[in-house]
């Protein structure tokens, strides 16, 4: 059973917030690309955008947001131009979520063999087929004795076996990307590690693609083939898993990583609090959206906004020491 490959492709994402006291530049000209097959983890302290990110992937802004800019591409499609029924099919069928708290995707007065059935109400499936599917996808994401359980309802199994449930029905479908949005945070660092293994898994067995999304570090070194940092709506430096851990180039990924010794052997630890706050996205600074916290700055961060530039085939940074280093940290 393989999914169709099919990649994302986020290219100068810009959402604004309407508020009372001006607009939000929540996301400016945010670039993320998930190769088919891969898995991409997106980084950022709270309040850095990676819930508006997913919620413009699958088109779930509030009200008062806009789209000012940009495209998401999946499977041909710009999915800023779809309209509502043709988003919900891509959404029934090629994307599914995995959220931070399963209960979101559960149904508390429904038993889990029905909503597991519900779910596959386009397959075309007898009822008795369809028991069958969702008795081999809970065995395959670990929950024992599915036969019986399928029978109870999501009360009456822990928060682990929850989340184990909530990735079985978000993969019935087999999507093509799985977006799964701090799927571990809930849980407690042994769940964590087998939340992380099962999606490996799963990854692998399904081939779909994985956007990743977490403030976790320790689980996206983990997981992840590719990661993005996400600063105050900006991305601030991508690449492969490898360059972001062992060569951060950005002052912001490095704090974090200062503060995360051995992180990459383990995947219990979490975000470290940094010195000052995310800053408000009404008025922004004319330089680095960085610069007010950032123990390395020089006089040109304050005066010129960084491009993201291209520092090796598989990593790009935002940030002024990359020139004044010769492109390197
Ligand atoms: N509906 C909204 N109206 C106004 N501002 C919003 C709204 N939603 C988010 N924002 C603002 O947009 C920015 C990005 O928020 P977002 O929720 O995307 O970040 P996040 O990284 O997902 O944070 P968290 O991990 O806390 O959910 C923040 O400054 C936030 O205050």
């Amino acid at each position: 059973m393989t999914a169709e490959a099919s990649g994302l492709q986020v290219r100068g994402l810009t959402v604004d917030y309407r508020s009372e006291g001006g607009r939000i530049h929540a996301l400016r000209n945010v670039d993320i690309e998930v190769p088919a097959g891969s898995i991409v983890g997106v980084v950022g302290e709270s309040g850095c955008g990676k819930s508006s990110v997913i919620s413009s992937i699958i088109r779930q802004l509030p009200e008062n947001a806009d789209v000012t800019g940009g495209t998401i591409g999946f499977g041909g499609n710009n999915l800023l131009d779809l309209s509502k029924p043709e988003m919900r099919r891509i959404m029934g069928d090629r994307i599914s979520v995995v959220f931070q708290n399963p209960m979101t995707s559960l149904n508390p007065i429904r038993s889990i063999g029905k909503q597991m059935i519900d779910i596959q109400y386009r397959s075309g499936r007898s009822k008795a087929e369809k028991r069958k599917v969702a008795i081999d996808m809970l065995n395959r994401v670990g929950v024992t004795d599915p036969e019986a359980r399928l029978d109870q309802y999501s009360y009456q199994f822990s928060g682990g076996m929850c989340q184990r449930i909530a990735i079985a029905m978000a993969l019935m479908a087999e999507p093509s990307l799985l977006i799964a949005d701090e799927p571990t945070t809930a849980l407690d660092a042994t769940l964590e590690v087998q939340i992380v293994d099962l999606l490996k898994n799963m990854q692998q067995e399904l081939g779909c693609s994985i956007l990743f999304v977490s403030h976790h570090l320790g689980v996206i070194a983990e997981l992840c083939d590719h990661v993005v940092v996400l600063y105050a709506g900006e991305v601030v430096e991508q690449g492969a898993v490898r360059d972001i851990f062992h060569r951060p180039a950005h002052p912001y990924t490095r704090r974090l990583m200062e503060c995360e010794p051995g992180m990459i052997e383990t995947v219990t630890r979490r975000l470290p609090s940094i010195a000052g706050e995310v800053p408000g996205l009404v008025n922004l600074p004319k330089g680095c959206i960085f610069a007010d916290r950032c123990t390395e700055r020089f006089a040109r961060c304050e005066a010129e906004h960084p491009e993201l530039q291209q520092i090796s085939d598989s990593h790009r940074v935002a940030c002024h020491l990359a020139d004044e280093n010769g492109g390197r940290p």
